[in-house]
């Protein structure tokens, strides 16, 4: 579904992504994770088409990305639900679902109604402004405005930074339930228990390169991993 070989990109003079390398299959969910400034929100950046890839190659279902605009991106199927969140504070909670909704291509894709089944909480502030909503709120707000995209491949960029545990934990069983009906998620985050569960394969990222991956219980079982790369 999903296969980034060798990518190379930055900003401006100062180069970032020295060689990523990871592939996620259709349905599967992995993670970039790393310690700050590794180069995973550049990674997403440029798998996004909102910095150009320098050298190597992004493929989405057998299509060549990473020198295409990201409105092209978002149309081939990548939904993103960015660092920061990133909702239009002074638009309702329908607006900002409505404003992104993109009908699916001979799917049966997401709906007003069904993003609001699946966070109930959104339903019941349907109307508020966005930036009235709680952290968690806008968060869910973020992933329900990516799901109008209707998108195969759902990347997730810090969806879980500064939310309470309870709100945390609201997050992954929303992803956990997207994963079941299909959907293919890469999520960048710090969380590494809680993402246990949803993960298929971890790829840890250091000075702009993938220097290992593997499944949640594998990176469990390499304490030196965790203290080497991610300072645990
Ligand atoms: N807009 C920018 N212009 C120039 N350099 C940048 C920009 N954004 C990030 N960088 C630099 O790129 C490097 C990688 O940053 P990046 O945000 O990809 O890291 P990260 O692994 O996502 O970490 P974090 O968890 O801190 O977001 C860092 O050295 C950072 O200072």
């Amino acid at each position: 579904m999903l296969k980034v070989q060798g990518l190379t990109g930055g900003y401006g003079d100062s180069q970032v992504l020295f060689g990523i390398d990871f592939e996620a299959q259709a349905g599967q969910a992995v993670s970039l994770i790393g310690r700050n400034g590794m180069g995973k929100t550049t990674t997403v950046r440029t798998l996004m088409g909102m910095l150009p890839a320098r050298g190597g190659s992004i493929e989405l279902q057998g299509k060549v990305l990473g020198r295409l605009a990201s409105h092209v991106v978002a149309r081939l199927g990548v939904g993103l639900v960015p660092e920061g969140r990133r909702v239009f504070g002074s638009l309702s909670v329908e607006e900002n679902l409505v404003a992104t909704a993109r009908a699916a291509e001979g799917r049966s894709g997401w709906s007003l109604d069904r993003v609001l089944d699946l966070f109930p909480r959104l339903r019941e502030r349907r109307r508020q402004s966005a930036r009235t909503l709680s952290g968690g709120e806008q968060q869910m707000l973020a992933i329900g405005r990516a799901l109008m995209t209707n998108p195969q491949l759902l990347v997730l960029d810090e969806a879980t930074e500064g939310l309470a545990p309870l709100i945390r934990h609201e997050i992954w069983d929303c992803l956990r339930t997207l994963k079941r009906e299909g959907m293919t998620i890469v999520v960048v985050d710090k969380n590494l228990t809680e993402m246990a569960s949803l993960l298929d394969r971890h790829h840890i990222v250091e000075k702009g390169r993938v220097v290992w991956s593997g499944t949640p219980e594998e990176l469990k079982s390499r304490a030196d991993l965790a203290h080497r790369y991610l300072g645990i």
